[in-house]
């Protein structure tokens, strides 16, 4: 039989190499019905810019270019991009095509589809307290599509992770099924496809698109949908088709349906048919493992009090927490200085909000609250265990940040300088021994903006 033959050029790989790597690649995707004919192929030669394959016959050439040969040169250009195309040879002696499996007639869509970033996974996304259910129920959906929470409506604030979550389900279906045909866009991609459609006279494309091609419906930011009309009942006939043949429907937003101004009331109960869930701000915590994991993936060693520092001081969303890492790794990298807590505070100078001046009485209010106990209770005497505690944490915080003396402090308190110093002491041991109080004590902190 006719071997592996040798490259064209000495920069090049041999055939041989090359279409192992290209088979490599498609199973790592999960391809695994393409290689059953794939598999049968031989790398021959590289010829111009085509990877030559050995075939046992004609009918088995036509079958591989038709189902195949898209896929085959997406991936030779990624691994090669100097060689874009395949070419077949018939080889006398590789066992015919009779003798291979059936194989289904699928259109493999060997292209992730239309603006899936690879980078949202659920790999890369950390579950935390915050958005447990919408993690949950996105995986329940890309493991079973349609069957599970349908739809599943995930809503939360900006910059929470929503959209990465949407993409996760679009990215696991497909790389587990490539032939599910997968429709991933904004709710203003929408509009605007719509829009021209009727402007063009193409709705039968259209609503071939959305209707008839489309096993995954995946859309963002759905609020936006709440101004349009006409794209509303375009949208309201497409949901009622796809949700009839048991398609699944995953939408984001930022607020619940109830609260989108315009959107009608029948796309409401909709929406409100399968699964609502929401993301919440990030807890202290979950911020930390948020930047641990992040950093993990970005090869920046992150130290653990660095970690803690930046959750202390950006707390609106994941957004501006990645991009204060991103910050700091790129600072890091082009200055080679260690990531510690001062270069860290000089890096995100301006990225950090200005520190808050604190005053007892926003302490008090704000562990008043916390502890859903009155301001003026924290005054009294009353020595109800709870009380107790929390006017002793109000004392802590007044003297650590604050620079009020321990006689002023007790005077806001109505009780003497001895008192407030003893509960300080006690706090800080409290604080090293017992965890809810250290996890208490940090949140508070953040609260106040404070060190
Ligand atoms: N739990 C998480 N784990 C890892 N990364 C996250 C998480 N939540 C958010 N991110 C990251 O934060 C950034 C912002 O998230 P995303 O774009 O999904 O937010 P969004 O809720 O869709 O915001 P918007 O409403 O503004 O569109 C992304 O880079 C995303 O990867």
């Amino acid at each position: 039989m006719n071997a592996l033959a040798q490259a064209p050029s000495p920069s090049l790989p041999s055939a041989g190499v090359i279409w192992t790597r290209t088979l490599e690649a498609i199973r790592q995707e999960g391809l695994h019905y393409a290689l059953t004919w794939l598999e049968r192929m031989r790398p021959m030669e590289v010829r111009e810019n085509a990877l030559v394959l050995g075939v046992p016959d004609r009918f088995f050439r036509d079958w591989v270019d038709d189902h195949y040969r898209a896929m085959l040169e997406t991936h030779l250009a990624r691994l090669e991009p100097s060689l874009g195309r395949v070419a077949y040879e018939v080889v006398v002696g590789i066992p015919p095509s009779a003798d291979l499996p059936p194989t289904p007639i699928v259109k493999v869509n060997s292209l992730r589809p239309a603006r899936l970033n690879p980078r949202f996974t659920f790999d890369t996304y950390v579950v935390a307290d915050s958005n447990q259910l919408p993690a949950a129920a996105a995986q329940a959906v890309a493991h079973r599509p349609g069957h599970n929470y349908n739809p599943l409506y995930i809503y939360g604030g900006t910059g929470l992770g929503k959209t990465h979550l949407l993409q996760a389900v679009g990215n696991h279906i497909w790389e587990k099924d490539p032939t599910q045909r997968i429709v991933y866009l904004s709710s203003e991609q929408f509009t605007n496809e719509y829009v021209e459609s009727v402007r063009e006279h193409r709705m039968t494309d259209f609503r071939r698109k959305f209707r008839e091609e489309c096993d995954v419906l995946l859309i963002d930011d759905i609020q936006f949908l709440g101004k349009r009309e006409e794209t509303q009942k375009e949208f309201f006939y497409t949901f009622e088709t796809l949700f009839g043949l048991n398609k699944a429907i995953v939408l984001t937003s930022d607020m619940v349906p109830a609260e989108v101004p315009g959107m009608e009331d029948r796309l409401r109960s909709r929406f409100a048919m399968g699964l609502m869930a929401d993301i919440r701000e990030p807890s202290y915590e979950t911020r930390v493992a948020i930047l641990q994991k992040k950093a993990e993936q970005e090869g920046l060693d992150l130290p653990d009090p660095v970690a803690h520092f930046i959750a202390k001081h950006v707390q609106k969303n994941v957004r501006e927490l990645e991009g204060a890492l991103v910050k700091l790794s790129a600072m890091h990298s082009l200055t080679k200085q260690p990531v510690t807590e001062e270069f860290a505070s000089q890096v995100l100078r301006d990225i950090l909000p200005a520190q808050r001046a604190v005053d007892v009485d926003a302490i008090q209010r704000e562990v008043a609250r916390f502890y859903k106990v009155t301001v003026e209770a924290l005054k009294e005497d009353r020595r109800h265990k709870a009380l107790a505690h929390a006017r002793q944490v109000a004392m802590y915080l007044s003297r650590k940040l604050t620079k009020s003396s321990f006689p002023e402090i007790a005077s806001r308190f109505n009780k003497d300088h001895s008192t407030v110093i003893s509960a300080v002491r006690k706090v800080e041991g409290l604080r090293e021994t017992d965890a809810a109080v250290h996890r208490d004590l940090s949140e508070l902190e953040t609260k106040l903006g404070g060190m």
